[in-house]
């Protein structure tokens, strides 16, 4: 079930559930690089992204720690992006045919160069029929420090086209607007669309938002717990321009919805541990309106 490649950059762990529904994780920044279901693909990764062992690739699901955006210490978006994660425990099957597998990540050299902290992260992904979780542990092992962080699961969906995608759950939240010098605004739309370079962090938006017309016009359902932001990026046409690992025309058929804990931090006290999670979920109508038959 597990697949592990040669090289340390090209490593990829395959979570297999059966009728063709996978999730692939690159341990090159525990990056989830593909999740399938029926064979269909549900998350965006550029053309043009770069599978070196060295730079972030571009698309999927990143994890980005200790910091979200620019970051005087280090790379933008910080490490964990970036260095190569274990694999604690391979895929297993559960009982229920679930597939889960755990990703860890604890300080190094690299690390404490940048970030002169020790820490450990588990980072559990399961496989459901028609789902993806994913569950983060941050524990801080020191007896004397604490430290602060962000922590953001940068999400790429794949879209037909995000013209016509809308994303519940924002009416009402304020937002910092990184496209206008960090203002801050609040949400009037009941439901956002995105027709323009967008680069929004919500603040204590709920824990659900629906995002219609991804892949096949579906519906995909995302809850998060203990991560009160929710960024709203994509880069559009000039943007996407100046973006090395992008393609010029791809913007179209991505939309980031990231789940994170960044405008403020989170402070983790010596000893203790952070948890968050996240679960994306493909709605399918067909199943609700038979039922809906049924019970007529
Ligand atoms: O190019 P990257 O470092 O991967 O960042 C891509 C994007 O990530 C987030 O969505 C940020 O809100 C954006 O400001 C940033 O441009």
């Amino acid at each position: 079930m597990a697949a592990t490649g040669g090289a340390a950059a090209t490593s990829v762990v395959v979570l297999d559930r059966g009728n063709n529904t996978t999730c692939t994780i690159n341990l090159h920044g525990a990056t989830v690089v593909s999740w399938r279901v029926n064979n269909q693909e549900q998350l965006f990764v550029s053309k043009l992204a770069s599978f070196d062992g060295k730079r972030s690739i571009r698309g999927g699901v990143s994890f980005v720690f200790p910091q979200y955006g620019a970051w005087s210490f280090g790379a933008q978006h910080g490490f964990a992006r970036i260095t190569r994660w274990n694999l604690e425990r391979p895929p297993e099957r559960l009982h229920n045919g679930d597939v889960e597998a755990i990703f860890s990540l604890m300080d190094n050299e690299f690390t404490r160069s940048m970030w002169n902290y020790q820490f450990r992260i588990t980072y559990r992904l399961i496989l459901r029929e028609k789902e993806l979780h994913f569950h983060i542990g941050v524990y801080n092992p020191s007896k004397e420090l604490s430290f602060t962080f962000n922590l953001l699961l940068h999400t790429y969906l794949k879209v037909p086209d995000v013209r016509r995608c809308q994303i519940t759950g924002l009416h009402g939240c304020t937002f910092i607007d990184k496209t206008r010098d960090g203002a801050i605004y609040q949400e009037g739309r009941e439901v956002v669309a995105v027709n323009e370079w967008t680069d929004r962090i919500y603040q204590h938006t709920p824990q659900e938002h629906i995002v219609t017309n991804v892949v096949s016009g579906r519906k995909m359902r995302i809850h998060k717990y203990n991560f009160p932001d929710t960024v709203i990026w994509n880069p559009w046409v000039d943007k996407a321009r100046e973006i090395t690992d992008f393609g010029d025309d791809e913007f179209p058929n991505m939309l980031c919805v990231e789940a994170g804990h960044v405008s403020s931090p989170v402070i983790l006290l010596p000893g203790t541990a952070f948890e968050a999670s996240q679960i994306m979920q493909i709605i399918i109508e067909g199943n609700v309106s038979r039922k809906t038959k049924r019970n007529r």
